[in-house]
């Protein structure tokens, strides 16, 4: 076990680190972006930032993965007070679930309403192309199954309840939202829709297990987003998420293809502008008490 796998992050714990975040920023964030591989650019759109590595953050996880900056940015988008991290953790970086999500605990506690998730995914359904972005719909969690659940141990009811539903946990309003958005701004022909699978990483797919994947139903996998969905969702905040499609998962004995993180840079660097512009005209477009202009 790691030496943290037992500590849980109380809510006083939470509260502490957000007011702590209060106090040195005038920003009071409605909406919250988490930005994935290679997909930091977000970050970098806010204005009047304030910014903090997570390193100097009280009780924050520090990044570890190249393409993870590791900073926490407060600023406005295009109007919008926004906190935004640029940089995610995972599993397979040797934190606990609960350390992992913590973040959006924070957001939570620093009056964000509406979660926005990005990350890099390889595509499994045989239509998708490198450089799709695919809308979440629905996720498999396969840590989730083994009992690896962000929301395993006491459950404080200040967050929320023991057993939250998750049938609704990817907001209908604001996938559509997507679509408009997408449309409008020219992007019909690379917006996808579809299932993302977490995986625990960090070593790449085999090809028996993309097939099965596939099979049971996923559209992409990936080693992120679920974990903070869930913890979004019992904490009652709207989310949104999408997958940039950065490679092919292998899925042929007779492929030559390899999975590799520089190729999921690299498509990163090559559809990150067009991911920026929807991501911020989606949100001029959400109220701050959650609803749509
Ligand atoms: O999910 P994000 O953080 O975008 O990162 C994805 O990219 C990395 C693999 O290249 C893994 O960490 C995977 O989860
Ligand atoms: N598990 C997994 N994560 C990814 N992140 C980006 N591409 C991939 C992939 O093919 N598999």
């Amino acid at each position: 076990m790691y030496p943290e796998a037992n500590k849980s992050y109380t809510y006083e714990d939470c509260k502490a680190t957000a007011d702590w975040l209060l106090a040195q920023t005038d920003v009071r964030p409605t909406v919250g972006v988490v930005c994935g591989s290679g997909l930091g650019g977000l970050a970098d759109m806010l204005k009047d930032q304030v910014a903090f590595n997570y390193k100097d953050i009280p009780d924050f996880p520090q990044s570890t993965v190249h393409g993870h900056a590791g900073r926490l940015v407060f600023g406005t988008m295009k109007g919008r007070p926004c906190v935004c991290m640029q940089g995610r953790f995972h599993l397979y970086e040797g934190y606990p679930i609960q350390k992992i999500t913590l973040p959006i605990r924070i957001f939570k506690l620093l009056g964000v309403e509406t979660v926005i998730l990005t990350n890099a995914a390889g595509g499994l359904n045989q239509d998708f192309k490198v450089g799709d972005v695919m809308i979440i719909k629905d996720h498999l969690n396969m840590p989730g199954f083994a009992g690896n659940n962000p929301l395993s141990g006491p459950n404080d009811e200040r967050f929320g309840v023991r057993f939250p539903c998750m049938s609704d946990a990817y907001d209908r309003e604001l996938q559509q939202l997507a679509w408009d958005v997408g449309h409008e701004l020219g992007y019909g022909e690379f917006l996808k829709e579809g299932v993302y699978c977490v995986v625990g990483g960090p070593s790449f797919e085999t090809i028996a297990e993309t097939r099965m994947l596939h099979k049971l139903g996923a559209d992409a996998v990936g080693m992120s987003t679920a974990h903070e969905v869930i913890v979004a969702r019992h904490c009652g905040m709207r989310v949104f998420a999408l997958s940039l499609i950065t490679n092919q998962a292998v899925m042929d004995y007779d492929s030559q293809e390899k999975a590799n993180h520089e190729e999921v840079l690299e498509t990163g660097k090559q559809r990150g502008k067009q991911l920026e512009r929807l991501v911020s005209t989606m949100v001029t477009r959400i109220e701050h008490n959650n609803n749509l202009v």
